[in-house]
């Protein structure tokens, strides 16, 4: 079956669009990437998407024209990623996370990504599923995250435990035991580590006044020096002690939260590169830390995917802080598309909807029961 998968994630940089063929059965499927393209969003969108995300207030007709916006670009990313390809049959939409609350106590969560199935189908004449989320959440799971089990099924190995870390704006990981280990679903893990690129980017765009949006390969960070008085007092940030299951997003690793940071970096007379470099290293420490504090074990091998697996200052933090036991790689050194992966997993979470098979780790999201997840549009 051919399918197409989009994403736009929580770096809101654009639309990640895969085209895969996905062949097999749904229990062991062989995934296939024919296509793959980023279509940046306009930077008109980009701008009303990222003040949402603040908090930003905007009354229902507005929030309508949003959502149907977003269909509009990503119905137009698969139309293009069509132009010379053969015609998908399913479209996977996660579409664009603007707001998530975790459930707290007797409370529900409630997750919101915009840019509605019905009209990507209207748009583009192919069945759509989107609203991958909410069905894990009113099971009283995070909704999040939901690719572990993608990861499963297609990066663990017979004998050896690894870990699936994704550094896009928020980082998660995917714990993957031996696939020879009893009970061995059960005894997946994955949760979200806290920031991945988020805080980076922001300090980033404060810095050079919005000239630049990224540190390019950890190239500014690594001029400077971490200081690790101030990256273990950060470190205190209860998200990072939450056991899981446990989910987050930009509402708390927020403009205001870096503002925070930004003030602490300057009573320690920190240099902007240190300040970089410290920011760098508390999310590689939050990771490994992560890691040593809520695993069974430490994994073997750890493998990158999302744009954070770029930043080369950023991955040399995390094996210093991971240790020389651990060999890092990234998915693609196992042939799976690190820039893409995130679009190839909601393809084949539609493809597995489409089939009836549910796409949730109940120990993962914290959901009392595995469930089909999204809505179908035809
Ligand atoms: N060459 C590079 N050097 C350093 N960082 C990079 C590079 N390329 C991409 N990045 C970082 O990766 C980010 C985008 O990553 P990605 O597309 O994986 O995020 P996302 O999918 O939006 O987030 P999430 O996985 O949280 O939903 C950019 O904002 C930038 O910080
Ligand atoms: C609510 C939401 O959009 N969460 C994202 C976000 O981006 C990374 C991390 O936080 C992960 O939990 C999730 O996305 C991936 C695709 C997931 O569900 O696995």
């Amino acid at each position: 079956m051919l399918v197409i998968g989009l994403i736009s994630g929580t770096s809101v940089d654009g639309i990640d669009t895969a085209l895969v063929e996905i062949s097999g059965t749904v229990e062991s499927p062989q995934v296939q990437l024919l296509a793959g393209e980023t279509y940046p969003y306009s930077p008109r969108l980009r701008e009303t998407i990222l003040q949402v995300c603040g908090g930003e207030k905007l009354d229902l007709e507005a929030l309508a024209s949003l959502d149907d916006d977003i269909a509009e670009e990503f119905a137009q990313a698969a139309l293009n990623i069509q132009k010379e390809t053969p015609k998908a049959q399913l479209i996977g939409s996660h579409g664009q996370t603007v707001f998530h609350r975790p459930p707290a106590n007797d409370r529900l969560g409630y997750t919101v990504q915009l840019g509605r199935g019905a009209a990507i189908a209207k748009n583009t004449r192919i069945p759509t599923i989107s609203n991958f989320r909410a069905a894990d959440i009113a099971q009283a799971g995070h909704g999040a995250p939901l690719v572990p089990k993608i990861d499963a099924y297609l990066l663990s190995h017979p004998t050896k435990a690894r870990c699936v870390q994704n550094i896009g704006g928020i980082g998660n990981l995917t714990y993957l035991p031996p696939r020879k280990t009893e009970n061995w679903q059960q005894n997946i893990f994955g949760w979200d580590t806290g920031p991945g690129n988020v805080l980076i980017d922001l300090a980033v765009q404060f810095l050079s006044q919005g000239q630049q949006t990224y540190d390019h390969n950890g190239q500014w960070s690594a001029q400077g020096q971490p200081c690790s008085e101030l990256v273990h007092k950060w470190l205190q940030e209860p998200y990072f002690q939450q056991y899981p299951p446990k989910s987050t997003g930009r509402e708390l690793f927020s403009p205001a939260y870096l503002a925070q940071l930004h003030q602490d970096a300057q009573a320690y007379s920190l240099s902007d590169a240190d300040w970089l470099a410290s920011l760098t290293d508390l999310t590689a420490i939050s990771i490994a830390h992560s890691y040593q504090t809520f695993l069974p074990e430490m994994p073997a091998e750890v493998l990158l995917c999302g744009g954070g697996a770029r930043n080369a200052y950023l991955r040399q933090r995390l094996l210093a802080h991971l240790g020389s036991n651990v060999k890092l790689l990234t998915t693609d050194e196992l042939g799976l598309n690190s820039d893409f992966k995130e679009a190839i997993a909601f393809a084949l979470l539609a493809y597995w909807r489409w089939h009836n098979f549910p796409g949730n780790l109940p120990q993962v999201t914290g959901a009392k029961a595995a469930v089909l997840l999204g809505e179908i549009y035809l």
